[in-house]
Protein backbone atom coordinates (compact mmCIF):
# COMPACT_ATOMS: atom_id res chain seq x y z
CA UNK A 1 0.00 0.00 0.00
CA UNK A 2 1.11 3.40 -0.81
CA UNK A 3 2.78 5.48 1.96
CA UNK A 4 0.32 6.79 4.66
CA UNK A 5 0.37 10.13 6.85
CA UNK A 6 -1.94 10.87 10.21
CA UNK A 7 -4.77 13.04 8.32
CA UNK A 8 -5.20 10.80 5.00
CA UNK A 9 -7.76 7.96 5.71
CA UNK A 10 -6.82 4.52 4.75
CA UNK A 11 -8.71 3.18 2.44
CA UNK A 12 -9.61 -0.65 2.64
CA UNK A 13 -8.55 -2.62 -0.51
CA UNK A 14 -11.21 -4.74 -0.10
CA UNK A 15 -15.44 -3.80 -0.04
CA UNK A 16 -16.85 -5.84 3.20
CA UNK A 17 -17.72 -9.62 2.58
CA UNK A 18 -19.72 -11.55 5.20
CA UNK A 19 -16.41 -13.59 4.76
CA UNK A 20 -14.62 -11.14 7.50
CA UNK A 21 -17.39 -12.27 9.92
CA UNK A 22 -17.23 -15.71 9.62
CA UNK A 23 -13.49 -15.71 10.33
CA UNK A 24 -14.60 -13.67 13.46
CA UNK A 25 -16.00 -17.33 14.05
CA UNK A 26 -12.87 -18.73 14.50
CA UNK A 27 -13.08 -16.57 17.66
CA UNK A 28 -16.44 -17.37 18.89
CA UNK A 29 -16.11 -20.67 18.01
CA UNK A 30 -13.28 -21.45 20.82
CA UNK A 31 -15.82 -20.31 23.50
CA UNK A 32 -18.90 -22.12 22.85
CA UNK A 33 -19.36 -24.13 25.59
CA UNK A 34 -20.00 -21.05 27.88
CA UNK A 35 -21.97 -19.16 24.91
CA UNK A 36 -24.55 -22.31 24.95
CA UNK A 37 -24.75 -22.17 28.57
CA UNK A 38 -25.34 -18.48 28.54
CA UNK A 39 -27.82 -18.83 25.72
CA UNK A 40 -29.77 -21.48 27.26
CA UNK A 41 -30.15 -19.03 30.76
CA UNK A 42 -31.29 -15.92 28.53
CA UNK A 43 -33.60 -18.42 26.55
CA UNK A 44 -35.00 -19.26 30.03
CA UNK A 45 -35.25 -16.20 31.30
CA UNK A 46 -36.99 -14.65 28.10
CA UNK A 47 -39.61 -17.16 28.64
CA UNK A 48 -40.07 -16.79 32.18
CA UNK A 49 -40.78 -13.20 31.42
CA UNK A 50 -43.15 -13.84 28.64
CA UNK A 51 -45.28 -15.71 30.94
CA UNK A 52 -46.26 -12.51 32.59
CA UNK A 53 -48.82 -10.80 30.38
CA UNK A 54 -50.94 -14.58 30.31
CA UNK A 55 -51.01 -14.39 34.09
CA UNK A 56 -52.38 -10.78 33.68
CA UNK A 57 -55.02 -12.03 31.01
CA UNK A 58 -55.90 -15.00 33.26
CA UNK A 59 -56.08 -11.60 36.23
CA UNK A 60 -58.18 -9.58 34.67
CA UNK A 61 -60.58 -11.71 32.99
CA UNK A 62 -61.09 -14.25 35.71
CA UNK A 63 -59.64 -13.48 39.02
CA UNK A 64 -60.61 -10.00 38.98
CA UNK A 65 -64.13 -10.49 38.31
CA UNK A 66 -64.94 -13.66 40.64
CA UNK A 67 -63.07 -11.65 43.10
CA UNK A 68 -61.11 -14.38 44.47
CA UNK A 69 -58.70 -13.15 46.68
CA UNK A 70 -56.30 -15.54 47.71
CA UNK A 71 -55.97 -16.57 43.88
CA UNK A 72 -55.11 -12.82 43.24
CA UNK A 73 -52.37 -13.06 46.13
CA UNK A 74 -51.72 -16.56 44.25
CA UNK A 75 -51.34 -14.66 40.83
CA UNK A 76 -49.06 -11.72 42.15
CA UNK A 77 -46.50 -13.52 43.76
CA UNK A 78 -45.89 -16.00 40.72
CA UNK A 79 -45.41 -12.83 38.72
CA UNK A 80 -43.19 -11.67 41.16
CA UNK A 81 -41.44 -15.01 41.27
CA UNK A 82 -41.05 -14.72 37.55
CA UNK A 83 -39.79 -11.37 37.34
CA UNK A 84 -37.14 -12.61 40.55
CA UNK A 85 -35.84 -15.85 38.59
CA UNK A 86 -35.83 -13.69 35.40
CA UNK A 87 -33.28 -11.32 36.89
CA UNK A 88 -31.04 -13.84 38.55
CA UNK A 89 -30.76 -16.10 35.10
CA UNK A 90 -29.81 -12.81 33.16
CA UNK A 91 -27.07 -11.40 35.79
CA UNK A 92 -25.49 -14.86 35.80
CA UNK A 93 -25.34 -14.72 31.68
CA UNK A 94 -24.05 -11.27 32.06
CA UNK A 95 -21.69 -12.49 34.64
CA UNK A 96 -20.49 -15.70 31.68
CA UNK A 97 -20.63 -13.37 28.76
CA UNK A 98 -18.55 -10.62 29.90
CA UNK A 99 -15.45 -13.39 30.55
CA UNK A 100 -16.41 -14.89 27.07
CA UNK A 101 -16.10 -11.03 25.54
CA UNK A 102 -12.68 -10.79 27.27
CA UNK A 103 -11.18 -13.84 26.36
CA UNK A 104 -12.36 -13.22 22.87
CA UNK A 105 -10.14 -9.70 22.81
CA UNK A 106 -7.41 -10.88 24.73
CA UNK A 107 -7.11 -13.78 21.91
CA UNK A 108 -7.77 -11.20 18.90
CA UNK A 109 -5.12 -8.81 20.30
CA UNK A 110 -2.54 -11.70 20.76
CA UNK A 111 -2.83 -12.63 17.62
CA UNK A 112 -2.68 -9.31 15.93
CA UNK A 113 0.50 -8.69 18.14
CA UNK A 114 2.08 -12.06 17.02
CA UNK A 115 1.73 -10.64 13.60
CA UNK A 116 2.83 -7.06 14.20
CA UNK A 117 6.20 -8.49 15.80
CA UNK A 118 6.63 -10.51 12.23
CA UNK A 119 5.74 -7.74 10.10
CA UNK A 120 8.82 -6.74 8.06
CA UNK A 121 10.41 -2.93 8.32
CA UNK A 122 8.16 -2.28 4.72
CA UNK A 123 4.60 -2.56 6.78
CA UNK A 124 6.11 -0.11 9.88
CA UNK A 125 7.89 2.43 6.59
CA UNK A 126 4.24 2.75 5.47
CA UNK A 127 2.00 4.24 8.13
CA UNK A 128 2.31 6.27 11.18
CA UNK A 129 2.48 3.91 14.41
CA UNK A 130 -0.74 5.62 15.70
CA UNK A 131 -2.67 3.57 13.22
CA UNK A 132 -1.49 0.40 13.61
CA UNK A 133 -1.73 1.28 17.64
CA UNK A 134 -5.12 1.96 17.73
CA UNK A 135 -6.08 -1.45 15.73
CA UNK A 136 -4.75 -3.60 18.43
CA UNK A 137 -6.35 -1.46 21.23
CA UNK A 138 -9.52 0.19 20.52
CA UNK A 139 -10.87 -1.81 17.38
CA UNK A 140 -10.32 -5.12 19.40
CA UNK A 141 -12.42 -3.53 22.56
CA UNK A 142 -14.79 -2.36 20.10
CA UNK A 143 -15.82 -5.71 17.75
CA UNK A 144 -15.50 -7.92 21.77
CA UNK A 145 -19.11 -7.13 22.57
CA UNK A 146 -20.65 -7.66 19.07
CA UNK A 147 -18.41 -11.02 18.89
CA UNK A 148 -19.65 -12.19 22.22
CA UNK A 149 -22.89 -10.76 23.55
CA UNK A 150 -23.91 -10.14 20.34
CA UNK A 151 -24.22 -13.23 18.33
CA UNK A 152 -26.03 -14.85 21.57
CA UNK A 153 -28.39 -11.55 21.78
CA UNK A 154 -29.23 -11.25 18.19
CA UNK A 155 -30.16 -15.94 17.92
CA UNK A 156 -32.05 -14.84 21.56
CA UNK A 157 -34.00 -11.65 19.84
CA UNK A 158 -34.93 -13.92 17.24
CA UNK A 159 -36.10 -16.80 19.43
CA UNK A 160 -38.18 -14.19 21.94
CA UNK A 161 -39.68 -12.82 18.74
CA UNK A 162 -41.08 -16.17 17.50
CA UNK A 163 -42.22 -16.80 21.01
CA UNK A 164 -44.06 -13.61 21.19
CA UNK A 165 -45.93 -13.89 17.94
CA UNK A 166 -46.61 -17.39 19.24
CA UNK A 167 -48.54 -15.78 21.93
CA UNK A 168 -49.98 -13.26 20.40
CA UNK A 169 -51.79 -15.59 17.79
CA UNK A 170 -52.24 -17.53 20.62
CA UNK A 171 -54.42 -14.86 22.36
CA UNK A 172 -55.98 -13.13 19.28
CA UNK A 173 -55.47 -13.81 15.46
CA UNK A 174 -56.73 -10.82 14.19
CA UNK A 175 -55.07 -8.29 16.29
CA UNK A 176 -51.88 -10.07 15.63
CA UNK A 177 -51.85 -9.33 11.88
CA UNK A 178 -52.08 -5.26 13.22
CA UNK A 179 -49.01 -5.96 15.30
CA UNK A 180 -47.62 -7.45 12.21
CA UNK A 181 -48.34 -4.91 9.87
CA UNK A 182 -45.79 -2.43 10.94
CA UNK A 183 -43.30 -5.07 9.86
CA UNK A 184 -42.61 -4.61 6.59
CA UNK A 185 -42.45 -0.70 6.89
CA UNK A 186 -39.43 -0.70 9.24
CA UNK A 187 -37.83 -2.96 7.32
CA UNK A 188 -38.20 -0.60 4.40
CA UNK A 189 -36.23 1.76 6.56
CA UNK A 190 -33.84 -0.20 7.38
CA UNK A 191 -32.80 -1.24 3.60
CA UNK A 192 -32.83 2.52 2.80
CA UNK A 193 -30.09 3.55 5.15
CA UNK A 194 -28.00 0.16 5.38
CA UNK A 195 -25.06 1.11 2.88
CA UNK A 196 -24.89 4.94 4.23
CA UNK A 197 -24.91 3.81 7.50
CA UNK A 198 -22.04 1.55 7.08
CA UNK A 199 -19.87 3.91 5.32
CA UNK A 200 -20.84 6.59 7.88
CA UNK A 201 -19.00 3.98 10.44
CA UNK A 202 -15.99 3.50 8.26
CA UNK A 203 -15.42 7.13 8.14
CA UNK A 204 -15.92 6.98 11.60
CA UNK A 205 -13.28 4.48 11.96
CA UNK A 206 -10.65 6.91 9.47
CA UNK A 207 -11.03 9.81 11.34
CA UNK A 208 -10.63 7.96 14.80
CA UNK A 209 -7.48 6.45 13.25
CA UNK A 210 -6.38 9.80 11.81
CA UNK A 211 -6.59 11.06 15.18
CA UNK A 212 -4.57 8.64 16.51
CA UNK A 213 -1.67 8.71 14.54
CA UNK A 214 -1.44 12.55 15.19
CA UNK A 215 -1.59 12.31 18.71
CA UNK A 216 0.87 9.48 18.99
CA UNK A 217 3.06 11.68 16.73
CA UNK A 218 2.75 14.97 18.42
CA UNK A 219 3.48 12.84 21.34
CA UNK A 220 6.59 11.33 20.02
CA UNK A 221 7.54 14.93 18.72
CA UNK A 222 7.20 16.58 21.71
CA UNK A 223 10.62 18.04 21.90
CA UNK A 224 10.43 19.53 18.51
CA UNK A 225 7.02 20.80 18.53
CA UNK A 226 8.54 23.11 21.63
CA UNK A 227 11.63 24.24 20.34
CA UNK A 228 9.78 25.47 17.26
CA UNK A 229 6.94 26.81 19.31
CA UNK A 230 4.81 24.94 16.84
CA UNK A 231 2.00 23.88 19.91
CA UNK A 232 -0.42 26.83 18.05
CA UNK A 233 -0.17 25.31 14.79
CA UNK A 234 -0.03 22.00 16.22
CA UNK A 235 -3.32 22.79 18.08
CA UNK A 236 -4.93 23.53 14.97
CA UNK A 237 -4.37 20.52 13.09
CA UNK A 238 -5.61 18.31 16.31
CA UNK A 239 -8.80 20.58 16.41
CA UNK A 240 -9.25 20.11 12.46
CA UNK A 241 -8.85 16.66 12.89
CA UNK A 242 -10.96 16.07 16.08
CA UNK A 243 -13.45 18.55 14.43
CA UNK A 244 -13.56 15.58 11.62
CA UNK A 245 -14.36 13.09 13.94
CA UNK A 246 -16.57 14.74 15.74
CA UNK A 247 -18.50 15.68 12.39
CA UNK A 248 -18.32 11.94 11.20
CA UNK A 249 -19.39 10.43 14.26
CA UNK A 250 -22.49 13.25 14.58
CA UNK A 251 -23.78 11.88 10.75
CA UNK A 252 -23.34 7.72 11.69
CA UNK A 253 -25.07 8.04 15.30
CA UNK A 254 -27.52 9.84 13.70
CA UNK A 255 -27.84 7.03 10.90
CA UNK A 256 -28.40 4.83 14.18
CA UNK A 257 -30.81 7.20 15.89
CA UNK A 258 -32.93 6.73 13.04
CA UNK A 259 -34.03 3.22 13.85
CA UNK A 260 -35.02 3.12 17.28
CA UNK A 261 -36.87 6.56 16.22
CA UNK A 262 -39.20 4.34 13.73
CA UNK A 263 -39.23 1.76 16.09
CA UNK A 264 -40.61 4.10 18.55
CA UNK A 265 -43.05 5.54 16.18
CA UNK A 266 -44.29 2.47 14.65
CA UNK A 267 -45.08 0.65 17.98
CA UNK A 268 -46.68 3.59 18.89
CA UNK A 269 -48.70 3.65 16.08
CA UNK A 270 -49.43 -0.40 15.89
CA UNK A 271 -50.86 -0.08 20.09
CA UNK A 272 -52.97 2.42 19.11
CA UNK A 273 -54.36 0.02 15.92
CA UNK A 274 -55.18 -2.89 18.13
CA UNK A 275 -57.30 -0.27 20.60
CA UNK A 276 -59.40 0.93 17.79
CA UNK A 277 -59.74 -2.24 16.02
CA UNK A 278 -60.55 -4.21 19.19
CA UNK A 279 -62.57 -1.06 20.34
CA UNK A 280 -64.95 -1.26 17.00
CA UNK A 281 -65.02 -4.78 17.21
CA UNK A 282 -65.01 -5.46 20.89
CA UNK A 283 -67.80 -8.37 22.00
CA UNK A 284 -67.32 -10.62 24.62
CA UNK A 285 -66.18 -13.90 23.29
CA UNK A 286 -62.79 -12.83 21.33
CA UNK A 287 -61.87 -9.44 22.10
CA UNK A 288 -62.24 -8.97 25.94
CA UNK A 289 -60.46 -6.14 28.19
CA UNK A 290 -58.11 -8.94 28.65
CA UNK A 291 -57.17 -9.47 25.32
CA UNK A 292 -56.42 -6.20 24.67
CA UNK A 293 -54.96 -5.56 27.75
CA UNK A 294 -52.57 -8.60 26.71
CA UNK A 295 -52.09 -7.91 23.11
CA UNK A 296 -50.78 -4.18 23.77
CA UNK A 297 -48.27 -5.81 26.08
CA UNK A 298 -47.38 -7.99 23.47
CA UNK A 299 -47.25 -5.29 21.09
CA UNK A 300 -45.05 -3.24 23.15
CA UNK A 301 -43.03 -6.51 23.37
CA UNK A 302 -42.94 -7.89 19.46
CA UNK A 303 -41.33 -4.48 19.48
CA UNK A 304 -39.03 -4.96 21.77
CA UNK A 305 -36.74 -7.54 20.33
CA UNK A 306 -36.88 -5.79 16.90
CA UNK A 307 -35.37 -2.64 18.38
CA UNK A 308 -32.69 -4.57 19.87
CA UNK A 309 -31.98 -6.44 16.91
CA UNK A 310 -32.22 -3.00 14.83
CA UNK A 311 -29.53 -2.00 17.85
CA UNK A 312 -27.49 -5.34 17.57
CA UNK A 313 -28.07 -4.50 13.30
CA UNK A 314 -26.24 -0.77 14.66
CA UNK A 315 -23.16 -2.62 16.18
CA UNK A 316 -22.80 -4.59 13.80
CA UNK A 317 -22.12 -2.24 11.14
CA UNK A 318 -19.61 -0.65 13.17
CA UNK A 319 -17.86 -3.84 14.24
CA UNK A 320 -18.02 -4.53 10.39
CA UNK A 321 -15.91 -1.26 9.99
CA UNK A 322 -13.41 -2.32 12.48
CA UNK A 323 -13.09 -6.21 12.08
CA UNK A 324 -12.38 -5.09 8.21
CA UNK A 325 -9.05 -3.07 9.79
CA UNK A 326 -8.07 -5.86 12.38
CA UNK A 327 -8.64 -8.87 9.50
CA UNK A 328 -6.51 -6.38 7.31
CA UNK A 329 -3.67 -5.92 9.70
CA UNK A 330 -3.89 -9.93 10.18
CA UNK A 331 -3.89 -10.54 6.46
CA UNK A 332 -0.78 -8.25 6.10
CA UNK A 333 1.70 -10.45 4.10
CA UNK A 334 4.98 -11.28 6.38
CA UNK A 335 7.51 -10.80 3.30
CA UNK A 336 10.04 -11.04 4.72
CA UNK A 337 9.83 -14.62 6.58
CA UNK A 338 11.44 -18.33 6.84
CA UNK A 339 11.55 -20.28 3.44
CA UNK A 340 9.68 -23.60 3.95
CA UNK A 341 12.70 -25.34 4.32
CA UNK A 342 15.24 -22.58 5.91
CA UNK A 343 18.35 -24.19 7.74
CA UNK A 344 19.47 -23.01 10.86
CA UNK A 345 22.92 -20.86 10.39
CA UNK A 346 24.98 -22.58 12.51
CA UNK A 347 27.65 -20.49 14.59
CA UNK A 348 29.49 -18.19 12.08
CA UNK A 349 32.85 -17.05 12.24
CA UNK A 350 31.61 -13.92 10.72
CA UNK A 351 32.51 -13.81 7.18
CA UNK A 352 29.79 -11.36 5.08
CA UNK A 353 29.70 -11.37 1.20
CA UNK A 354 27.45 -9.35 -1.07
CA UNK A 355 27.62 -10.93 -4.48
CA UNK A 356 25.61 -8.36 -7.06
CA UNK A 357 23.41 -6.78 -4.68
CA UNK A 358 20.81 -4.63 -6.02
CA UNK A 359 18.02 -3.19 -4.16
CA UNK A 360 15.15 -1.00 -4.10
CA UNK A 361 12.75 -0.09 -1.12
CA UNK A 362 10.03 1.17 -3.71
CA UNK A 363 9.97 -1.00 -7.03
CA UNK A 364 12.05 0.52 -10.12
CA UNK A 365 14.21 3.01 -7.58
CA UNK A 366 17.42 1.37 -7.38
CA UNK A 367 19.02 2.28 -3.96
CA UNK A 368 21.83 -0.11 -4.60
CA UNK A 369 22.98 -1.73 -7.88
CA UNK A 370 25.03 -4.28 -8.22
CA UNK A 371 27.38 -4.16 -5.23
CA UNK A 372 29.91 -6.79 -4.45
CA UNK A 373 32.60 -7.02 -1.54
CA UNK A 374 33.75 -9.43 0.75
CA UNK A 375 34.36 -9.21 4.29
CA UNK A 376 36.61 -11.35 6.47
CA UNK A 377 35.94 -12.66 9.66
CA UNK A 378 36.69 -9.89 12.58
CA UNK A 379 37.31 -7.57 10.39
CA UNK A 380 36.51 -3.65 10.71
CA UNK A 381 34.57 -2.12 8.09
CA UNK A 382 33.38 1.59 8.13
CA UNK A 383 31.02 2.91 5.49
CA UNK A 384 30.99 6.47 4.76
CA UNK A 385 29.72 8.60 2.27
CA UNK A 386 26.73 11.20 1.81
CA UNK A 387 23.68 11.77 3.16
CA UNK A 388 21.31 9.71 1.58
CA UNK A 389 23.93 7.36 0.01
CA UNK A 390 22.63 3.93 1.14
CA UNK A 391 24.55 3.17 4.42
CA UNK A 392 21.88 2.45 6.03
CA UNK A 393 20.21 0.31 3.64
CA UNK A 394 23.60 -1.95 3.22
CA UNK A 395 23.50 -2.98 6.98
CA UNK A 396 19.91 -3.27 6.94
CA UNK A 397 20.05 -6.16 3.93
CA UNK A 398 22.63 -7.78 5.86
CA UNK A 399 20.16 -8.37 8.78
CA UNK A 400 17.25 -9.17 6.37
CA UNK A 401 15.10 -6.03 7.71
CA UNK A 402 14.29 -6.25 3.66
CA UNK A 403 14.61 -8.60 0.92
CA UNK A 404 16.89 -8.14 -2.07
CA UNK A 405 15.90 -7.13 -5.29
CA UNK A 406 18.63 -8.64 -6.76
CA UNK A 407 21.75 -10.97 -6.13
CA UNK A 408 22.54 -13.05 -3.15
CA UNK A 409 24.11 -11.77 0.56
CA UNK A 410 26.01 -14.86 1.65
CA UNK A 411 27.31 -15.20 6.05
CA UNK A 412 29.86 -17.39 5.82
CA UNK A 413 29.25 -18.76 2.59
CA UNK A 414 25.47 -19.12 3.34
CA UNK A 415 22.74 -17.29 1.52
CA UNK A 416 21.00 -15.58 4.08
CA UNK A 417 17.53 -15.57 2.36
CA UNK A 418 17.63 -19.60 2.70
CA UNK A 419 18.16 -19.52 6.26
CA UNK A 420 16.03 -18.84 9.41
CA UNK A 421 16.04 -15.10 10.84
CA UNK A 422 16.11 -16.21 14.51
CA UNK A 423 19.16 -17.63 13.52
CA UNK A 424 20.58 -15.00 11.28
CA UNK A 425 19.70 -12.25 13.25
CA UNK A 426 20.89 -14.10 17.08
CA UNK A 427 23.86 -13.38 15.73
CA UNK A 428 24.02 -10.10 14.95
CA UNK A 429 24.54 -6.93 17.29
CA UNK A 430 22.78 -3.79 16.04
CA UNK A 431 23.52 -0.43 17.59
CA UNK A 432 22.10 2.50 16.59
CA UNK A 433 22.00 5.95 17.21
CA UNK A 434 19.05 6.20 19.36
CA UNK A 435 19.23 3.52 21.17
CA UNK A 436 15.32 2.05 22.51
CA UNK A 437 15.52 1.57 26.16
CA UNK A 438 12.71 -0.58 27.18
CA UNK A 439 10.52 0.20 30.27
CA UNK A 440 11.91 -1.68 33.18
CA UNK A 441 15.48 -1.85 34.90
CA UNK A 442 18.61 -1.17 33.93
CA UNK A 443 19.07 -5.07 34.40
CA UNK A 444 16.24 -5.74 32.46
CA UNK A 445 17.81 -3.74 29.06
CA UNK A 446 21.12 -4.93 29.44
CA UNK A 447 19.78 -8.98 29.90
CA UNK A 448 17.13 -8.08 26.79
CA UNK A 449 18.88 -9.92 24.30
CA UNK A 450 19.88 -12.59 26.54
CA UNK A 451 17.46 -13.61 29.14
CA UNK A 452 19.32 -16.55 30.68
CA UNK A 453 22.18 -14.92 31.62
CA UNK A 454 23.22 -14.65 35.09
CA UNK A 455 23.19 -10.94 37.33
CA UNK A 456 27.31 -11.75 37.38
CA UNK A 457 27.35 -11.74 33.16
CA UNK A 458 24.96 -8.50 33.24
CA UNK A 459 27.57 -6.50 35.35
CA UNK A 460 30.36 -8.13 33.60
CA UNK A 461 29.31 -6.79 30.60
CA UNK A 462 28.44 -2.82 32.06
CA UNK A 463 31.96 -3.09 33.09
CA UNK A 464 33.17 -4.32 29.89
CA UNK A 465 32.16 -1.28 28.04
CA UNK A 466 32.68 1.26 31.19
CA UNK A 467 28.78 1.49 32.10
CA UNK A 468 29.21 -0.41 35.29
CA UNK A 469 30.49 2.81 37.20
CA UNK A 470 27.64 5.36 36.59
CA UNK A 471 24.85 2.39 36.80
CA UNK A 472 26.28 2.50 40.49
CA UNK A 473 25.94 6.00 41.34
CA UNK A 474 22.35 5.47 41.17
CA UNK A 475 20.13 4.67 43.90
CA UNK A 476 19.05 1.29 43.20
CA UNK A 477 21.84 0.58 40.82
CA UNK A 478 21.34 -2.42 38.18
CA UNK A 479 17.56 -2.33 39.83
CA UNK A 480 16.72 1.30 39.04
CA UNK A 481 13.61 1.99 36.57
CA UNK A 482 14.11 3.86 33.83
CA UNK A 483 11.19 3.25 30.79
CA UNK A 484 10.61 3.61 27.17
CA UNK A 485 12.01 7.07 26.34
CA UNK A 486 15.05 6.51 28.39
CA UNK A 487 14.31 9.27 30.59
CA UNK A 488 16.88 9.20 34.11
CA UNK A 489 19.20 8.47 31.97
CA UNK A 490 21.51 11.33 29.29
CA UNK A 491 22.33 10.14 25.53
CA UNK A 492 25.62 8.29 26.42
CA UNK A 493 24.37 6.44 29.34
CA UNK A 494 21.76 5.11 26.83
CA UNK A 495 24.49 4.56 24.65
CA UNK A 496 26.73 2.35 27.33
CA UNK A 497 23.23 0.48 28.47
CA UNK A 498 22.98 -1.08 24.52
CA UNK A 499 27.16 -1.22 24.15
CA UNK A 500 26.31 -3.68 27.10
CA UNK A 501 23.24 -5.40 25.92
CA UNK A 502 25.30 -6.24 22.88
CA UNK A 503 28.20 -7.38 24.30
CA UNK A 504 26.13 -9.62 26.60
CA UNK A 505 24.27 -11.17 23.57
CA UNK A 506 27.49 -11.82 22.22
CA UNK A 507 26.68 -11.52 18.61
CA UNK A 508 29.69 -12.29 16.20
CA UNK A 509 28.47 -9.72 13.44
CA UNK A 510 28.21 -6.26 14.40
CA UNK A 511 26.41 -2.90 13.26
CA UNK A 512 26.78 0.10 14.51
CA UNK A 513 24.58 3.11 12.81
CA UNK A 514 26.12 6.46 14.02
CA UNK A 515 25.56 4.82 17.71
CA UNK A 516 28.43 6.89 18.47
CA UNK A 517 27.44 10.63 16.73
CA UNK A 518 25.69 12.20 19.55
CA UNK A 519 27.46 11.74 22.21
CA UNK A 520 30.22 14.92 23.21
CA UNK A 521 34.03 14.17 22.17
CA UNK A 522 34.29 13.56 26.31
CA UNK A 523 32.55 10.77 26.73
CA UNK A 524 33.28 8.90 23.10
CA UNK A 525 36.96 8.43 24.37
CA UNK A 526 34.41 6.55 27.05
CA UNK A 527 32.78 4.98 24.86
CA UNK A 528 35.62 4.61 22.80
CA UNK A 529 37.32 1.93 24.80
CA UNK A 530 34.08 0.45 25.51
CA UNK A 531 34.04 -0.15 21.75
CA UNK A 532 37.10 -1.35 21.53
CA UNK A 533 36.15 -4.08 23.64
CA UNK A 534 32.90 -4.66 21.44
CA UNK A 535 34.42 -5.08 18.58
CA UNK A 536 37.19 -7.43 19.47
CA UNK A 537 37.17 -10.87 17.14
CA UNK A 538 34.30 -9.81 15.42
CA UNK A 539 33.00 -9.35 12.01
CA UNK A 540 32.14 -4.99 12.58
CA UNK A 541 30.28 -2.50 9.81
CA UNK A 542 30.03 1.19 11.16
CA UNK A 543 28.45 3.87 9.91
CA UNK A 544 29.94 7.08 11.21
CA UNK A 545 29.85 10.83 10.01
CA UNK A 546 32.57 11.84 12.24
CA UNK A 547 35.48 9.93 9.98
CA UNK A 548 38.13 10.44 13.37
CA UNK A 549 36.05 7.06 15.09
CA UNK A 550 36.14 4.96 11.82
CA UNK A 551 39.83 6.00 10.93
CA UNK A 552 40.63 2.79 12.27
CA UNK A 553 38.59 0.33 10.67
CA UNK A 554 40.22 -2.57 8.58
CA UNK A 555 38.55 -1.40 5.79
CA UNK A 556 36.63 2.37 4.42
CA UNK A 557 34.03 1.71 1.86
CA UNK A 558 32.91 4.73 0.64
CA UNK A 559 29.12 4.56 -0.29
CA UNK A 560 27.77 7.12 -3.77
CA UNK A 561 26.24 6.42 -6.31
CA UNK A 562 24.13 3.47 -5.79
CA UNK A 563 27.73 1.52 -5.20
CA UNK A 564 30.58 1.40 -3.38
CA UNK A 565 33.19 4.23 -5.22
CA UNK A 566 35.85 3.39 -3.20
CA UNK A 567 37.38 0.99 -0.50
CA UNK A 568 40.72 0.72 1.27
CA UNK A 569 42.41 1.44 4.81
CA UNK A 570 42.58 4.96 5.89
CA UNK A 571 45.90 5.82 4.62
CA UNK A 572 45.27 4.20 0.82
CA UNK A 573 42.72 6.24 0.57
CA UNK A 574 43.94 9.41 1.49
CA UNK A 575 47.23 8.63 -0.80
CA UNK A 576 44.35 8.09 -3.64
CA UNK A 577 43.15 11.30 -3.22
CA UNK A 578 39.08 11.16 -4.32
CA UNK A 579 35.45 11.19 -3.03
CA UNK A 580 37.21 9.90 0.91
CA UNK A 581 40.48 12.30 0.79
CA UNK A 582 38.04 15.04 0.32
CA UNK A 583 35.26 14.36 3.03
CA UNK A 584 38.43 14.09 5.32
CA UNK A 585 40.24 17.26 4.20
CA UNK A 586 36.60 19.34 4.51
CA UNK A 587 36.15 17.43 8.23
CA UNK A 588 39.50 18.45 9.03
CA UNK A 589 38.94 21.32 8.13
CA UNK A 590 36.25 22.19 9.93
CA UNK A 591 37.71 20.65 13.19
N1 LIG B 1 12.02 2.95 4.23
C1 LIG B 1 12.37 3.58 3.10
N2 LIG B 1 11.52 3.61 2.07
C2 LIG B 1 11.87 4.23 0.93
N3 LIG B 1 13.04 4.85 0.74
C3 LIG B 1 13.92 4.83 1.74
C4 LIG B 1 13.64 4.20 2.98
N4 LIG B 1 14.70 4.35 3.78
C5 LIG B 1 15.62 5.04 3.09
N5 LIG B 1 15.17 5.33 1.86
C6 LIG B 1 15.91 6.04 0.79
O1 LIG B 1 17.04 5.27 0.47
C7 LIG B 1 18.17 6.09 0.31
C8 LIG B 1 19.31 5.60 1.18
O2 LIG B 1 18.94 5.77 2.51
P1 LIG B 1 19.90 5.35 3.70
O3 LIG B 1 19.18 5.60 4.98
O4 LIG B 1 20.42 4.00 3.46
O5 LIG B 1 21.07 6.42 3.51
P2 LIG B 1 22.32 6.71 4.44
O6 LIG B 1 23.50 6.72 3.55
O7 LIG B 1 22.36 5.78 5.59
O8 LIG B 1 21.97 8.18 4.91
P3 LIG B 1 22.40 8.95 6.24
O9 LIG B 1 23.86 9.13 6.19
O10 LIG B 1 21.68 10.22 6.10
O11 LIG B 1 21.94 8.14 7.40
C9 LIG B 1 17.73 7.51 0.59
O12 LIG B 1 17.54 8.14 -0.64
C10 LIG B 1 16.42 7.37 1.30
O13 LIG B 1 15.56 8.39 0.93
Amino acid sequence: MARNKFDVDENLESPFDIRHFRRAMIYIKRKKKPMIIAFILSALSAAIALSAPLIMQHVVDVTIPSKEKLALLGWSLLMLLTIVVSVILATIRSRIMTRVGQDIIFDIRTDLFAHLQQLPFKYYDDRPQGKILIRVVNYVNSVSDVLSNGIINFILEIVNLIFIAAFMFAVDVRLSFVILAGLPVFLGIMLLIKTRQRRAWQAVSNKSSNLNAYMQESITGIGVTQIFSREQQNAGIFTRLAGNFRKEWMRAVSYNMLIPFSVDNLSTIVTALIFLVGLLTLDPVDATLGVILAMSSYAARFWQPILNLSNLYNSFINAVAYLERIFETLDEPVTVSDIPDARELPSVQGRVTFDHVTFAYDPGLNILENISFDVQPGESIALVGPTGAGKTTVVNLISRFYDLTGGRILIDGQDISQITLKSLRSQMGIMLQDSFIFSGTILDNIRYGKLDATEEEVIAAAKAVCADDFIREFDQGYLTEVNERGSKLSQGQRQLISFARTLLADPRILILDEATSSIDAKTERLLQKGLNELLKGRTSFIIAHRLSTVKNCDRIMYVSNKGIAESGSHDELIARRGLYHKLYTAQKMEA
